[in-house]
């Protein structure tokens, strides 16, 4: 069906209300803006289906998700009886329509005999991850799109290990949508109806005190935080989300004494009012945190994105004034401190094992070799490190202690399976409030691990570019990379270039083709006579291409210079498709 025949059956649905249709008539006179709605299904990316709210086939909206509950149905009935019995898992965040697209979804499963736990309220999403696995549901689905702007909704799906699809079975319920109608062919229910015939229950305090006491589980020193805690100050913002009472709480229990969270943004509000973007990755979006830091002196600043599955912190410098530490340097500095930690408490594991995603610093794998810990990189997504976790330990082939993402998501424990904003905020406060009992910031902390295992730099480059025109010129730039793989970058010789959609490795000197662990993905990666690695990526969640940057060097300045140099080649990329 061409978009302007799929736009036309919108319009005439029965299952579209008067305000909705009257929505539609008003762009009836946009093509592009309709094309833009309706030349096809939105795609399971990174972290399930993401997109703009609004009507249409490409927007998220109540028919799209009764539409993608159907497909997920299917699939969960295409596994037999006595699994559907076991039941999905719902949960959502503060967006605006949330808790009625989690409704929806709950009032399709309900109608397909698929018994629904539906949390309260919203929740984190590692709170799901937990509730999966806790109450051995088939599956789970959560009405969320992270850190992504107001305007955003979105749909991750879950299965029974409390992990996120991994691509072959996502390709099954994209399979299905494909072959259902948006609006014939999706059973529906009553959610008052469901809920009254025992078919949808709801999720609360017992689920949420269960997750928690796993969470203060992880604690490894309270000693060190009771040393500090008289002196110590820190603020924390949810940025409107779902992490306001959880992670309050937790550091609460820690022991943390002078907690200031942020006013302003402890209020849910999926508009996020007081921040340009809800996304903590963004060092700018803290800027209501400073200002009560700097009134309060704290040492440490966090904040959870809206779903409060990612966090990110800032510490205070020299001169007084707070700096971002990345993802990459957060996770390094976690890393090292668990193994200590758990070494001092006497509960690492045998054979422990750390994951990272490929396209994160190579300083994890030397800090976690270095002391024993074995380290693997996945691709993107924590679907993925979650399918090596269960792999490893179910062959016996290791313990994996933490698992880490550039873009500030820490997995620890083995009670979700997807990153968790609740245990990584309370580990590093922890961690903060240790170095802190030695007379040592985070950045003193970084500092030692850069002296004792070299320095490293990295940097992220957001090539944005959105709607449909904006997807061909990334498909463009992607092609033109692989048509004629570059034997230089910015003066640098490549030694090696990688394709992980084919999962082969090219030696430029010799020709030579090898092939790699990794495969089947749209990554491409370049390995630079200097040490550093490019890797390019389309993004899976925003409409955008993501080039890394992860270099090594002599000393900070080194590594800067090199960050520099081949970031300034990757703004270069943008005019390839032109
Ligand atoms: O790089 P992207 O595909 O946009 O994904 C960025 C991040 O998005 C979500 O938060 C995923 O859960 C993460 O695993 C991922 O790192």
């Amino acid at each position: 069906m061409s978009y302007q025949q799929q736009f036309h059956r919108w319009l005439h649905s029965d299952a579209l209300s008067p305000e909705e249709k009257a929505q539609l008539q008003a762009i009836a006179d946009d093509p592009k803006e309709v094309e833009d709605r309706f030349f096809g299904l939105l795609e399971f990316g990174t972290a399930g289906l993401r997109g703009v709210m609004g009507l249409g086939l490409r927007r998220m909206n109540v028919h799209v998700i009764r539409h993608a509950t159907q497909a997920f149905a299917q699939v969960i009935l295409a596994e037999g009886p006595a699994a559907a019995a076991q039941g999905v898992a719902i949960c959502y965040d503060c967006r605006v329509h949330s808790q009625e697209f989690a409704r929806a979804a709950a009032g399709v499963m309900a109608a397909n005999g698929i018994p629904v736990r539906l949390f309260e309220a919203m929740r984190p999403t590692p709170e799901l991850s937990f509730a999966v696995r806790e109450y051995g549901c088939v599956a789970g689905l959560n009405v969320t799109a992270s850190h992504n702007p107001p305007e955003y909704n979105g749909y991750k799906v879950y299965w029974s290990d409390g992990a996120q699809l991994p691509p072959q079975h996502a390709a099954a319920i994209a399979a299905q949508m494909e072959a259902l109608d948006v609006f014939d062919d999706v059973r529906t229910m009553d959610y008052e109806q469901a809920r009254a015939q025992g078919l949808i229950t709801l999720l609360g305090r017992e689920t949420d005190d269960k997750f928690l006491s796993h969470v203060l589980d992880q604690i490894n020193d309270r000693q060190a935080v009771a040393q500090v805690t008289d002196a110590f100050r820190m603020v924390y913002t949810p940025f409107h989300g779902t992490g306001y009472q959880q992670i309050p709480y937790v550091l609460e229990q820690l022991g943390i004494r002078y907690l200031h969270c942020v006013p302003e943004q402890m209020v849910i509000d999926g508009t996020f009012p007081t921040v340009k973007s809800p996304n903590p990755e963004t060092p700018e979006s803290f800027a209501l945190a400073q200002k009560l830091a700097k009134e309060v002196d704290a040492q440490l600043i966090l904040g959870s994105d809206p779903d409060a599955d990612r966090v990110a912190i800032q510490v205070k410098d020299r001169k007084g004034d707070y700096v971002q530490i990345s993802g990459n340097q957060t996770g390094v500095l976690l890393l090292d401190y668990l193994i200590g930690a758990k070494r001092r408490a006497g509960t690492l594991p045998e054979n422990p094992v750390a994951l990272k995603s490929l396209v994160t610093t190579q300083l994890a794998q030397v800090v976690a070799e270095a002391n024993g810990v074995r380290c693997y990189n996945t691709f993107t997504g924590f679907k993925f490190m979650a399918e090596k976790k269960n792999q490893l330990e179910a062959a016996g082939q290791g313990h994996v202690i933490f698992s880490y993402e550039e873009s500030i998501g820490y997995m620890i424990g083995d009670y979700v399976r997807d990153k968790d904003a609740v245990t990584a905020a309370l580990l590093l406060t922890e961690m903060t409030a240790w170095y802190a009992a030695r007379g040592m910031t985070l950045l003193d902390a970084l500092q030692a691990i850069y002296e004792t295992y070299g320095y490293y730099g990295e940097n992220t480059l957001n090539l944005v570019m959105p709607g449909l025109e904006g997807m061909g010129k990334m498909q463009a730039i992607m092609a033109a990379l692989r048509q004629t793989p570059p034997d230089q970058i910015a003066g640098t010789t490549v030694c090696l270039q990688r394709d992980y959609q084919t999962g082969t490795e090219r030696d430029t000197a010799t020709g030579e083709t090898t092939a790699m662990e990794l495969a089947g993905s749209n990554v491409l990666g370049y390995q630079l006579a200097d040490g550093t690695t490019l890797v390019v990526r389309p993004s899976g969640t925003e409409p955008k291409i993501k080039v890394y940057v992860l270099a090594s060097g002599t000393d900070s300045a080194d590594c800067q210079r090199k960050v520099e140099q081949y970031t300034a080649w990757a703004e270069t990329l943008r005019h390839w498709a032109d």
